[in-house]
C-alpha cells in the first residue's frame, strides 16, 4: 500500500515558477509540498535565463569597451573562452542544486524528488528515481509549473542527427567551429549572437524573419550587426532535409536548393509544453496540450483546485511574468483557502492582468532590445487608434557619450483615445536597464500630459523619453 502525505497545496515543478508559488503560499499560511524530476530551479537556472546570459555577457562588455577611445587601448587581446565557459558553468551553479534545494529548506517547502503525475482530483503520485511511488494529496490544490520543452520540427534527418536544443546550447562544454541555427526567434538570434562572439561560424535559417515577434526596425537591427559579426542570416529560407555524416558534419539542405554544412545545428523554433506524462488524461484534459487558465491562473475545465502557472499555460513564455503569476496564485489559493476576499479584477491583486497587455522583455542580442506591451502591429491589430513616435537613440546626448558610433532606436506606441504609452521598445547597447520606465508607464496608464513632469536626467540615454514626447507634441 503506498503511503499517502496530506499537504495544503501541491506543487510539480521546481522552475522559477513553482518555486515562487511554494514560498507564497508557504507565507500565506498553509503547507506546501514542491515535486521535481530534474533539478530544483529548473530551465531557467541551469539551461536557459542564466547560462545563456552568461555567455553573452563577456562579449558584450568587451564590445562596449571597444567602443570607447581610451578604453579600446586598454583592451590587448580577444575573448578567453575558457573563462567565459567557467563564468557560466559557475551561474549554472555546475548542474548541481544544493543551494536551491537549501533554499526551499530554509522557506519550510517540502520536496519530494521524482516524476509527479496527477492520479485523480487534488492527488498526486511521485516517482522517484529509484522507482518507489509516493502519494501526496492536496487539502486545497495542486498547481501545475511543469515548464515547456524545445520544439523539434518534422524535417527528414534531423532527429537522427542529433540536434542541440537550447540545453545544448546553453551547457556547451566547447565551441563548434561551424553552428546553425534553425530559427529565427529569441533563442535562435541570442544563441548565434554567443557563438560568434565565442568564434564559430555561425549560419542561421530564419524562415519567419529575424526576431518577428518585435518591432520590425529592432530584427532589422540585429540581422544588420549579425551580419557584420561574419555570420549568415539567410531570411525566408528553411531546412528541408538534415543529415549527420560519419565524419560528424551536419549537411544541411534549405527549402530553396542550398546547402549549409556545420559541426553543431541549434534547432530554435519554440516551445513544446511538460504535459504529456502528467496524468492530465485522468482528469479529463488533453496529455500534451497548453493548459489554459483563467486570470487567476485556475485550469479551464480542471476542477476548482486544480492551477497552472509559468511556460506551461502559455500566456507568456519568461521567467519573470511566471513568477509574476506566481506570487497571484499563491495569494489566491491562500485567499481561497482561508475564505478571504478573492480580488480578480482587472490590476486585482489576484489577477495576472499584466499578461494582456504589458509585459517587458530583454533580448539580449547586439543590440539589445527591450519592449513592453504591444509593438505598433499589435496594437493596431488590436482595433486601437494609435501613434506610432520613433526617435534615432544615438541623437540623444548621453547615447553618443555611452559609446562611438551608438546605433539605436526608440518607439512609443500611443492609446489615442486614452492618451496613454500601449507599446515601447528601445534597441541599442545597453537598453536593458531603461525599459523598467516604459513598464511603470504601461501599467500605471501615465498620461501623456504627466510624463512631461518626469524628467530625464542629463546626459543619459533616457532623455529619449524627452525626445519622444517633444516628437509627439504637446
Ligand atoms: C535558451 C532560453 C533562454 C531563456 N532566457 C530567458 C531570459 O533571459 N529571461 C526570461 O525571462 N526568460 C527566459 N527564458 C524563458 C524561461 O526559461 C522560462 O520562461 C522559465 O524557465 C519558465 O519557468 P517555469 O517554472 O514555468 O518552467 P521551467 O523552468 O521549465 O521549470 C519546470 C520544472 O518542472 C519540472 N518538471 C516538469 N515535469 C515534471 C513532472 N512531471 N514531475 C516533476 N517535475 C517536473 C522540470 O524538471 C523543471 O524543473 C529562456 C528560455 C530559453 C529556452
Ligand atoms: N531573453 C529572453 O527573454 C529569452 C531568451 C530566450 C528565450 N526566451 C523565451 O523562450 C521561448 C522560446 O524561444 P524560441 O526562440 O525557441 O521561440 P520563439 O517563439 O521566440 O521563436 C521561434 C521562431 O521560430 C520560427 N519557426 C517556427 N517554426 C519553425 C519551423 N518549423 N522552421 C523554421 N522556423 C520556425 C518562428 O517563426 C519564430 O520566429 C520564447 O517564448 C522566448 O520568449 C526568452
Amino acid at each position: 500500500m503506498t503511503p499517502t502525505i496530506e499537504y495544503d497545496v501541491i506543487v510539480i515543478g521546481a522552475g522559477p515558477v513553482g518555486k515562487n508559488v511554494a514560498d507564497r503560499v508557504v507565507r500565506g499560511g498553509l503547507t506546501a509540498a514542491i515535486v521535481e524530476r530534474e533539478l530544483v530551479g529548473g530551465e531557467c537556472s541551469y539551461w536557459a535565463c542564466m547560462p545563456t546570459k552568461a555567455l553573452l555577457r563577456s562579449a558584450s562588455a568587451l564590445r562596449a569597451a571597444r567602443q570607447v577611445p581610451g578604453a579600446r587601448e586598454a583592451v590587448t587581446g580577444d575573448l578567453d573562452v575558457a573563462a567565459v565557459l567557467g563564468r557560466r558553468d559557475s551561474f549554472a551553479s555546475q548542474w548541481k542544486d544544493d543551494g536551491q534545494v537549501a533554499w526551499l529548506d530554509s522557506a519550510g517547502i517540502a520536496l519530494h524528488r521524482g516524476h509527479g503525475r496527477i492520479r485523480s482530483a487534488r492527488t498526486v503520485e511521485v516517482t522517484g528515481a529509484d522507482g518507489v511511488t509516493t502519494r501526496l494529496t492536496a487539502r486545497h490544490a495542486v498547481v501545475v509549473a511543469t515548464g515547456s520543452s524545445a520544439l523539434l520540427p518534422d524535417i527528414p534527418g534531423l532527429r537522427e542527427a542529433a540536434p542541440w536544443s537550447s540545453r545544448e546550447a546553453a551547457s556547451a562544454r566547447a565551441v563548434p567551429r561551424r553552428l546553425a541555427v534553425i530559427g529565427g526567434g529569441v533563442v535562435a538570434t541570442e544563441m548565434a549572437t554567443a557563438f560568434a562572439a565565442l568564434g564559430s561560424s555561425v549560419t542561421v535559417l530564419a524562415r519567419d524573419g529575424v526576431l518577428p515577434s518585435v518591432e520590425p526596425f529592432a530584427g532589422e537591427l540585429v540581422t544588420e550587426s549579425l551580419r557584420e559579426a561574419g555570420v549568415s542570416v539567410r531570411l525566408g529560407t528553411e531546412a528541408a532535409s538534415v543529415n549527420r555524416d560519419d565524419s560528424g558534419t551536419v549537411h544541411i539542405e534549405t527549402a530553396d536548393g542550398a546547402r549549409v554544412e556545420a559541426d553543431e545545428v541549434l534547432v530554435a523554433i519554440g516551445r513544446t509544453p511538460n504535459t504529456q506524462d502528467i496524468g492530465l488524461d485522468r482528469i479529463g484534459l488533453a496529455p500534451g496540450a497548453w493548459l489554459a487558465v483563467d486570470d487567476t491562473l485556475r485550469v479551464v475545465g480542471g476542477g476548482e483546485w486544480l492551477y497552472a502557472a509559468g511556460d506551461v499555460n502559455r500566456r507568456v513564455l519568461l521567467t519573470h511574468q511566471g513568477k509574476y503569476q506566481a506570487r497571484a496564485v499563491g495569494d489566491v489559493i491562500v485567499a481561497r483557502a482561508k475564505g478571504e476576499k478573492v480580488e480578480d479584477g482587472r490590476w486585482g491583486r489576484h489577477a495576472a492582468t499584466a499578461d494582456e497587455r504589458a509585459v517587458p522583455q530583454v533580448i539580449f542580442t547586439d543590440p539589445e532590445i527591450a519592449s513592453v506591451g504591444l509593438t505598433a502591429a499589435a496594437a493596431a491589430a488590436a482595433g486601437l487608434r494609435i501613434r506610432v513616435v520613433d526617435y534615432d537613440l544615438s541623437a540623444v546626448a548621453g547615447s553618443s557619450l555611452h559609446a562611438d558610433g551608438y546605433k539605436g532606436h526608440a518607439r512609443m506606441v500611443v492609446d489615442e483615445d486614452r492618451k496613454v504609452i500601449v507599446g515601447f521598445t528601445l534597441a541599442g547597447p545597453d537598453v536593458a536597464e531603461l525599459i523598467h520606465a516604459a513598464t511603470i508607464a504601461v501599467v500605471g496608464e501615465v498620461p501623456l500630459d504627466r510624463l512631461w513632469h518626469a524628467v530625464p536626467a542629463y546626459p543619459t540615454v533616457s532623455e529619449v523619453w524627452l525626445r519622444l514626447l517633444e516628437t509627439y507634441g504637446r
